[in-house]
């Protein structure tokens, strides 16, 4: 069995602090004086726990699994390109705290250490727990790779549904939106072909 490599640094989004401090008496206030306003009776069978059942659903959608980044020592000395392709993830808008909704390919060029390949889903899911916008959860996903694999490269494709866009206000129905983020040596226009070709799609 490979030795066990510490990460330095805690992960991007370490759960402990990040999972938000829900006041599940106050949340459920909060949420059936908003619905109330909204004019949505809390007096049917239906409805009666709807409050309760909102502040679960986005405490489920608020709270990073925990997880231990494991990383390995680069034994083969491995250099090409590992890419976890079209990994699933649903998120906060920030701005309507409603989902969005989509995939990501994340993918590095090995230097000395490796990453245990579900890391990169569970990377993923821990850092969408939160409210925020696309750019910054691409840019952060980069970031932690970048900082904790220290490899030759690194690159984040980030393609996803965003509900306040497509059911409400613009009405985009079945559009998404794409952002990346390219790092050291997959910066490079042939290698972020590479990437995108692995990756199943054309180049951008
Ligand atoms: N850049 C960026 N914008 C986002 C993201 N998620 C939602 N938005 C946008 O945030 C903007 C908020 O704009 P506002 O004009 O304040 O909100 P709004 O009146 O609800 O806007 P509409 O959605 O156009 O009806 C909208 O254009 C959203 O599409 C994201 O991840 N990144
Ligand atoms: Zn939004």
């Amino acid at each position: 069995m490979l030795p066990l490599i510490a990460t330095e640094t805690p992960p991007v989004t370490p759960a402990s602090s990040l999972r938000p401090m829900i006041d599940q008496d106050a949340a459920e206030r909060a949420a059936a004086a908003l619905l109330t306003a909204l004019g949505v009776p809390l007096d049917t069978p239906s409805t009666q726990r709807t409050p309760a059942r909102m502040v679960k659903a986005y405490a489920e959608l608020l709270t990073p699994r925990e997880y231990v980044p494991t990383v390995f020592p680069n034994e083969a000395g491995y250099r090409e390109l590992v890419l976890a392709r079209q990994v699933p993830f649903v998120s906060l808008c920030a701005h309507h705290m409603l989902p969005f909704v989509g995939t990501a390919h994340l993918g590095y060029l090995p230097g000395e250490r490796i990453l245990g390949l579900s890391k990169l889903a569970r990377l993923l899911s821990s850092a969408a727990a939160r409210p925020q916008i696309q750019e910054v959860l691409t840019q952060q996903l980069g970031d932690w790779l970048e900082s904790q694999l220290k490899p030759g490269g690194a690159a984040v494709v980030v393609t996803a549904e965003h509900m306040c866009m497509t059911l409400r206000g613009a009405g985009a129905m079945g559009s998404t939106v794409t952002t990346s983020t390219w790092r050291g040596s997959l910066a490079d226009p042939a290698a972020r072909a590479q990437f995108m070709a692995m990756a199943g799609e054309g180049a951008r």
